[in-house]
């Protein structure tokens, strides 16, 4: 805001400053500060054709609004724990990559304000896990009502937050290692059950799972630590089955099949949603694991690489979120 102040003494024009300085901090703290943060590459760019439609429906007497277009890999990540704190609102756009890295900023600075995400990524669980509302013109109308919002659990391994899903095996990396425009024609699940269909021996990992109610040992090709309805597209769990801010994950360890046979069953429970009366995977509800191996297992989070370990130690924070939608 700019105050043009017409005076002939100094006296008058140093009183005047002061009042504007005053109004200029009156001004300031009965605005909403908005940060939006999107990434210009995600999904196929479709952001371009919104970004005029967003920019509008944030302008008003009663907002700022101050857009940042990422450039790079954890460039959301690092402008958000420098500057967030600053602002009400923080609305990220982009896919599970962007939203990661959001998730990751405001746990770090422990922000307190409601967040808002417009998913422009390939597959979108999350959004879809919260039902958020796909009209991008009603979505905007809620992020400035407010009427619609969830707390969400996140979740920590080792170092790295997550906010719905950890995961190990190699097939759970078909997330981030396959090429953008395969994701955007096929899907992730697809590469999922193809990659279960391909296991070698050298996808058997032995590990030790520790978690509320137990230990296990086994021989396993895929882990799953979740908080969400949907896992690379597909619908895992039901809605009256699971909880997104319980403080509980849901997990499922599917053990290594031995043979053909054996991995056709594997295929047929996780097709079919039988988690629960099987013999092929281990399926339970825990608030904190600790998983260990001998060799190191790389892990996926929110659909991106999320670290090497032989140690995993994954924590529920809950309610640490809340989000618009
Ligand atoms: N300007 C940019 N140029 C290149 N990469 C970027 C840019 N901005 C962000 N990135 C990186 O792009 C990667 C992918 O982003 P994101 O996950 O948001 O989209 P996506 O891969 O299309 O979506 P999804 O994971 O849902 O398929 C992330 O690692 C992110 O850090």
């Amino acid at each position: 805001m700019t105050i043009i102040i017409l005076s002939t003494t100094t006296k008058c024009v140093r009183f005047c400053k002061y009042i504007a300085i005053a109004i200029d901090i009156v001004y300031d703290i009965s605005m909403k500060k908005i940060l939006f943060v999107y990434n210009p590459v995600a999904g196929k760019g479709n952001i371009k054709n919104k970004l005029s439609k967003i920019i509008e429906a944030f302008s008003s007497d009663e907002n700022t609004l101050i857009t940042y277009a990422t450039k790079a890999n954890n460039d959301a990540y690092h402008h958000i724990v420098q500057f967030g704190q600053q602002f009400d609102r923080i609305i990220c756009s982009g896919g599970d990559g962007t939203l990661n890295e959001t998730i990751n900023a405001c746990m770090e600075i422990a922000y307190k304000g409601k967040l808002g995400y417009i998913p422009t990524g390939t597959v979108n669980d999350f959004s879809k896990s919260i039902k958020m509302e796909t009209n991008l013109d009603r979505l905007l109308d809620n992020f400035n009502t407010e009427i619609h919002f969830q707390s969400i659990d996140v979740g920590k391994l080792n170092e790295r937050y997550f906010v719905y899903v950890a995961a190990f095996g190699s097939v759970s990396e078909v997330s981030y290692s396959t090429p953008q425009n395969t994701k955007n024609s096929i899907g992730k699940v697809a590469y999922i059950l193809e990659g279960l269909k391909k296991l070698t021996r050298q996808d058997k990992i032995h590990m030790r799972i520790e978690y509320d109610d137990g230990i296990i040992e086994d021989d396993f090709c895929l882990g799953l630590i979740t908080n969400s309805l949907f896992i690379g597209g597909m619908n895992f769990f039901k809605e009256d089955e699971i909880s997104l801010d319980d403080g509980y994950f849901e997990c499922i360890f599917i053990k290594y099949p031995k043979g053909p046979i054996t991995l056709n069953q594997t295929l047929f429970d996780i097709t079919t949603r039988n988690f629960e009366n099987t013999d092929k995977m281990y399926a339970f509800k825990t608030k904190t694991l600790r998983i260990t191996s001998k060799k190191k297992i790389k892990w996926t989070v929110d659909g991106e690489y999320g670290g090497t370990y032989k140690d995993a130690t994954i924590t529920n924070y809950q309610k640490a979120i809340t989000i618009l939608k």
